[in-house]
């Protein structure tokens, strides 16, 4: 049974606090008032309070008694008055003077006769006592025994440090609950002191401090209840024998008989004493000659009926005991010494409070620590050095910085640049910004997971591999017959009843080895996927028609292969044609840079006919021997490596894609990743439609499982596994959505940054496309551009050609990074927007001198980019009039953005700029327009030209101002 703090306090009616204070100074683990107390401690709770209680009414009733004594003048009086006397009346065996050390009032009408104990008390043993120390006991120096007290038995022979401590000071604390094991408890026996309140492990029903049987001697006072105790023995006590032999219900201290055992108690402070309850006592403190303030315990002297005790009752109040006691004349002088003055009863009682006052706290808040040092040391943890991957937002920025965003906006604003939150800052600005705050900034190009790292194969692990050839020519010259005789030709016999998928790749096979062709005639695919950065072509075949001879085209696709370093071999086709002309072919070729080898270049020619099947093998011999010569290697035995030439989404199959492998072994299961698309691969189809289990180098295969279609041209790789393939796609969608969120397509090499790049050694070679409206001018253009060639930077125009900029110009210029020259030229639509998306520049002149000019201030940095021409509008004329006064009129309907009045005209006919010049008028019908929007009719007017055309575009522009960026 258990019972809370606070319901025990209700029943004692006392507070929780008062029960709390009693139950943690008898030991018990109380922490507040919800705490439970065991039925145990609450039964020591309550005989200590009933102890407590009946003390009190003993020292009332004992009070009671010293009064009616005092007023009827005792004998025991008497004998304080003059000890001498008090044998010849009292006792009936006196004492020798002086043996009566002990000057307790109570004590001194007790010995009426003589008390062995008494006389052997000082001297020699006192059987009896128990309580007493024969160590030094501060207090006590009234009565030291000065031998063996034989009725001593409870006592320690040796020193008892915590004996001695305590009477001469004020003692604040209740000390007679032990919180622990006390050494040295005082005034107890060692032994087993079954009364002793002291102790508290639980009730002790029996103790009242008189033993049931025979007690040994006297020892100690109990300090709970002792219902039966009144210093009575219930039993014959030997030792004492200075008592009465039957119970002596109100032992008073007054024995019939010598009590040789009781004689110990000490008149002076008894300090090692503590087994009193804590309850409030008024008239406590004036105990014993020591005072003792903080005693609360009954000493061994204190027992009810001993009333006669020392000099300060225990019980009473200190005037009250001084009323009933006087001043004895055998006080000895020692214990009067000891009693402190006022300043130190202040001075202990202030520690008292002290002392409780702490312990309170610690009960209260039993975990609360003592703050220390409250207040915080205010510590700069402002990183001072960053680490930064490229460009970085403010916001970022300030984040890496433990700053706030719009403290970096107002430093940079003290800079002179505006920004916001969220505006990126280029390393250089992300530096200044933080050196101006304190912060070093290191720029560190962080390992993208969006780039897959290029495994380096050991060179002893490459093996021949099969070249990859594409097939280039102009327009009907029979690349797509060539390709077809090459393909049907080389089928096996095994392969003959297979279905023929069209993959975008094949293979074919001569003299046990295999070449791969890319089923893409024409050199888009090629500079497509070279624009992307994927260079898959070994091997160029130049299809150039033995009866046509070199075309513009054919002087691309020369172009091109030679931007790419590809080698070149020519297939002369359509020599099975009578007006076939081979030998002009390689006259032409020479024009370009191309010497037959017959003619002692290096440059392969055979001539073939697709239709006729001639030669074809004569062709794949030249390819592999090309090859060979090229030293094809690749390491088979490694995660695939390769290019996506193709991609589609299938109703059925979902994404695919012909993947070109150019390193390693794709297999079936292999995880792979090709731009943002990823997946395991779950089959793979050749060429014929036969499913294959794994392609190696140079092979191309269809396969199905990737996540979405790729592009051509995106690099494919092999990976560990899925988790990696996603977060290498996660990683490129983020970019993506940067670089869209941009919308700043990467600018290639232009004139306006062209002398930056050379300064900064980016560029050791200027790129250039030519396309002029007649070859003379080409030619007169490139050769002015060579002449600008300088130490630093080499002119090289790549690829010259008449005619309108088509897009293949405008990928060639991007696979170059080359700029485009236009001379009295136009872009075609489409070649335009693909400019613009490639970041592709583009220039247009009238005069040629000026282009050359331009180029020549952009190689020294001195180029004028502040004014740019903007086409505004464009217009097709429909019909041609004549009017007399004002010329040639062209009625227009306006077909791109519009045409404004103040605007610039050129005329364009077949993509050939054939007049720049002013507007003169404008008319929407009859009336004068400013300007005339899209999709509406109007009549422009042009001045000094009359010879403008149905079906010739009139372009409006303007130049405007470029503001210059720092
Ligand atoms: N006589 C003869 N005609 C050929 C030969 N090769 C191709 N032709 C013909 O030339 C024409 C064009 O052939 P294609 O293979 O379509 O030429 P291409 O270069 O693929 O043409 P595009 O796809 O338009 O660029 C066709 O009518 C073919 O029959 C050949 O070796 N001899």
């Amino acid at each position: 049974m258990s019972i809370r703090v606070h319901e025990l306090a209700k029943e004692l009616n006392l507070s929780s606090k008062e029960v709390m204070t009693k139950l943690v100074a008898m030991g018990t683990d109380v922490k507040n008032h919800l705490s439970t107390v065991d039925q145990r401690d609450v039964d020591r709770l309550k005989n200590q309070l009933k102890g407590k209680e009946k003390n009190l009414e003993r020292s009332e009733h004992k009070s009671t008694e010293e009064t009616k004594q005092n007023r009827s003048g005792s004998v025991q009086d008497e004998m304080l008055k003059d000890p001498r006397s008090a044998p010849e009346r009292k006792t009936q065996n006196p004492r020798p003077d002086g043996q009566f050390q002990s000057s307790r009032s109570g004590m001194e009408g007790r010995s009426q006769g003589p008390r062995q104990g008494t006389e052997g008390r000082p001297q020699g043993p006192r059987p009896g006592n128990q309580g007493q120390a024969q160590s030094p006991r501060p207090g006590n120096q009234g009565q030291r025994p000065q031998g063996p007290r034989p009725g001593y038995q409870g006592q320690s022979q040796g020193p008892r440090p915590g004996y001695q401590g305590q009477p001469q000071g004020p003692r604040p604390g209740y000390q007679g609950q032990s919180q622990g094991p006390r050494p040295g408890y005082q005034g107890q026996s060692q032994g087993p002191r079954p009364g002793y309140q002291g102790q508290p492990q639980g009730p002790r029903p029996g103790y009242q401090g008189q033993p049931q049987g025979p007690r040994p001697g006297y020892q100690g006072q109990p300090q709970g209840p002792r219902p039966g105790y009144q210093g009575q023995p219930q039993g014959p006590r030997p030792r004492y024998q200075g008592q009465s032999q039957g119970p002596r219900p109100g032992y008073q201290g007054q024995p019939q008989g010598p009590r040789p055992g009781y004689q110990g108690q000490p008149q002076g402070p008894r300090p090692g004493y503590q087994g009193q309850p804590q309850g409030n006592r008024p008239g406590y403190q004036g105990q014993s000659q020591g005072n003792r303030p903080g005693y609360q315990g009954q000493s061994q002297s204190n027992r009810s009926g001993h009333q006669g005790q020392s000099q300060g009752s225990r019980y009473g109040t200190p005037s009250r005991s001084s009323a009933a006691a006087p001043p004895s004349p055998i006080i000895p002088e020692p214990a009067k010494r000891q009693m402190p003055n006022k300043k130190t009863q202040d001075k202990a009682y202030e520690r008292k409070r002290e002392l409780e006052k702490e312990r309170e706290n610690v009960i209260r808040s039993p975990h609360k620590r003592p703050q220390k040092n409250p207040k915080k040391e205010v510590r700069d943890t402002t990183p001072k050095h960053i680490v930064i991957q490229g460009s970085i937002s403010v916001q970022d920025l300030a984040s890496k910085m433990s700053r706030k965003a719009g403290e970096l906006i107002k430093q940079l604003m003290n800079l002179g640049v505006m920004a916001t939150i969220n505006q990126e800052l280029d390393p250089e600005t992300a530096t200044i910004l933080a050196a101006e705050m304190g912060v070093t900034v290191e720029v560190k190009a962080e390992k993208s997971l969006a780039v897959i790292e290029e495994i380096q194969d050991d060179p002893k692990d490459l093996v021949f591999r099969p070249p990859v050839v594409t097939v280039m020519g102009h327009v009907d010259h029979g690349k797509t017959s060539l390709l077809d005789a090459i393909r049907t030709t080389h089928v096996t016999a095994s392969e003959a009843g297979g279905i023929t998928q069209h993959i975008g790749a094949y293979q074919v096979e001569i003299n046990g080895q295999k070449i791969t062709f890319l089923d893409t005639p024409g050199h888009e695919a090629f500079t497509s996927m070279r624009a992307r950065g994927a260079q898959v072509t070994d091997i160029a075949i130049l299809v150039v028609a033995a009866d046509d001879g070199i075309m513009p085209q054919t002087v691309e696709a020369i172009n091109h292969a030679k931007a790419a370093e590809v080698p070149i071999i020519i297939a002369i086709n359509k020599i099975d044609k009578e007006n076939a002309d081979p030998e002009k072919v390689k006259q032409e070729l020479t024009e370009y840079g191309l010497v037959v080898e017959e003619w002692g270049g290096d440059t392969i020619a055979v001539p073939v006919s697709a239709k006729s099947k001639l030669n074809i093998e004569q062709l794949l011999e030249m390819i592999l021997l090309v090859a060979e010569l090229r030293d094809l290697k690749a390491n088979p035995n490694r995660p695939a490596a390769g290019t996506v030439i193709e991609a589609e989404l299938d109703k059925g199959k979902g994404p695919i894609a012909t993947v070109l492998v150019s390193k390693g072994t794709l297999n079936i299961g292999d995880v792979a990743v090709a731009g943002c698309a990823y997946g395991r691969i779950k089959a793979m189809v050749d060429e014929k439609g036969r499913r294959v289990k794994k392609a190696g180098p140079s092979m191309p295969v269809e396969v199905q499982g990737l996540s979405e279609v790729p592009e051509a041209g995106e690099p494919f790789y092999v990976v560990a596994d899925e988790k990696l393939a996603r977060q290498i796609t996660s990683a490129r969608i983020a970019v993506r959505k940067v670089e869209e969120s941009k919308q700043n397509v990467a600018v290639k090499v232009s004139l306006e940054d062209l002398f930056d790049k050379i300064k900064e050694g980016e560029i050791k070679e200027l790129n250039i496309i030519i396309k002029a409206d007649v070859q003379g001018s080409v030619e007169a253009l490139k050769q002015s551009l060579l002449r600008l060639s300088t130490g630093e930077v080499r002119v090289n125009p790549i690829h010259g050609g008449v005619g309108a900029i088509n897009k293949n110009d405008i990928m060639l210029a991007s696979a170059s990074n080359a700029i485009i020259l236009g001379f009295n030229v136009r872009p075609d639509s489409n070649a335009k927007a693909t400019a613009e998306l490639e970041g592709v520049d583009l220039r247009l002149y009238r005069v040629i001198y000026d282009a050359i000019e331009d180029v020549k201030a952009a190689m020294t940095g001195l180029l004028d980019p502040s004014f740019k021409e903007v086409v505004v509008g464009k217009a097709e004329v429909r019909q041609v009039f004549k009017v007399p006064k004002a010329g040639t009129v062209a009625g227009c309907m306006v077909t791109e953005g519009k045409i404004i009045r103040s605007a610039n005209v050129r005329i364009i006919r077949d993509g050939i700029v054939i007049h720049e010049g002013v507007m003169e008028s404008l008319k929407r019908f009859k009336d004068d327009a400013k300007e005339v929007a899209e999709g509406f009719e109007c009549g422009i007017g042009i001045e000094k030209y009359n010879d403008v055309k149905e079906g010739d575009t009139i372009e409006a522009f303007v130049m405007e101002e470029v503001k210059r960026t720092l």
